[in-house]
């Protein structure tokens, strides 16, 4: 039997979603909300800029999503997520939206889970009715190595309580394995890839064990052997071991443990967004893209548009990460009210003699 919100004595589980920029958070949501027995899931996303990219996206996948926009949660959102708990529930018990019995918060790239963690804790209203079930951490893979260097990167991975690793089909050789070692460094939390998490037989169940599972030297083995096989599990020196991810490097001598990376602060990471009020002429777009990409060269961590175009009456999701550039995605068809825009995120560490404008998008 279903239980739900309102069952006595029973909280609504909120799990956090948190990864760097363009890590795969919405698609690895995306896949958990087709898993059976994941209907009446509320999703939250917390998106920096202010030009709803992912609530658009979502609408597209799950109609029961909200987004918190416009800053990042572990810095000004803490007040909005308190307030949308707190109407999420009203709302239900008024029955003007449908019951739920779970919920799912996508964090900004650029956040912790701490901000959550904090406001369930703290407020006896919420605390009585939800709790803190618990984090999940992606990590690119691809671009473990370009990410680690920034504060959050590893800010994320300390409060994880179950690591999923992205990109692993798009990874070189033991790339995976190199950064499941490094990851083992900031936490003991299991760690496997997502195709290897999917491949469980019961996801639910492993979402609602996630704070507790056994760390590795507990010596208790069940959520490793049972319903998380496949995990990549780590010794106290920090070696990765037991993965399918590598299965000819079980017995790879130990790497020194690696202490944290310099990083960078938080500001070093500037967000820019281009407004865009009329839909775009896909050729001019494509070149002036060339163009930006050209000259924002490897200060470009993350980029994320919605866009329209001239004769087109479809609306596109459009992606980036680092170098890596991904197949515009129709969504559906656009409406008016459609916001388009693209968010850029920058490595504030660079300086760059000019900053991408929304008219290059409209000129050749
Ligand atoms: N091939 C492949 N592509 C992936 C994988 N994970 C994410 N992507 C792609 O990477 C891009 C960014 O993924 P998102 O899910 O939007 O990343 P995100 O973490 O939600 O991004 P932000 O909210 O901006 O931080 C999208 O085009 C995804 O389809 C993966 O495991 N394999």
């Amino acid at each position: 039997m279903t239980t739900t919100a309102f069952d006595s004595d029973n909280r609504v589980a909120i799990t956090a979603v948190t990864g760097f920029l363009g890590s795969g958070k919405t698609r690895y949501i995306n896949q958990l909300l087709q898993q059976p027995g994941m209907a009446n899931t509320v999703v939250i996303v917390n998106e920096i800029g202010q030009l709803g990219i992912d609530q658009a996206n979502w609408s597209f996948v799950q109609p029961s999503t909200i987004l918190l926009e416009g800053g990042c949660l572990c810095c000004q959102m803490q007040g909005s997520m308190s307030a949308t708990l707190q109407r999420l529930f009203t709302d239900a018990l008024a029955r003007t939206i449908p019951r739920f019995n779970r919920i799912i918060v996508e964090t900004s790239g650029l956040a912790d889970a701490s901000a959550l963690r904090f406001t369930l804790h703290s407020d006896f209203f919420l605390k009585e009715r939800f709790y803190y079930n618990g984090c999940i951490c992606i990590v690119d893979v691809v671009n473990a190595d370009k990410q680690s260097a920034y504060i959050e990167w590893s800010r994320q991975l300390v409060q994880a309580d179950l690591v999923l690793l992205s990109g692993t089909d798009c990874a070189a050789g033991d790339q995976a394995l190199g950064v499941a070692q490094h990851v083992s460094t900031l936490t003991d939390a299991p760690a496997m890839s997502i195709p290897q998490f999917f491949a469980n037989e019961n996801t639910l169940d492993v979402l609602s064990k996630l704070q507790i599972s056994p760390r590795p030297g507990t010596g208790f083995s069940h959520f490793m052997t049972g319903p998380l096989a496949g995990a990549i599990v780590t010794n106290r020196r920090g070696l990765a071991q037991e993965q399918d991810l590598a299965p000819n490097r079980a017995h790879q001598p130990p790497k020194p443990q690696s202490s944290l990376r310099p990083v960078q602060t938080h500001s070093a990471i500037k967000i820019v967004t281009l407004a865009f009020t009329q839909p775009l002429r896909r050729s001019v777009f494509n070149q002036a893209l060339e163009v930006m990409l050209a000259g924002l060269g490897t200060t470009l961590i993350r980029a994320k548009a919605l866009l329209r175009f001239v004769d087109d009456p479809g609306l596109y999701l459009f992606n980036i990460v680092h170098a890596q550039r991904y197949p515009a995605q129709r969504l559906r068809a656009a409406q008016e009210q459609d916001p388009t825009a693209m968010v850029l995120f920058l490595d504030g560490a660079t300086q760059l003699a000019r900053l991408p404008q929304a008219e290059d998008f409209y000129r050749l």
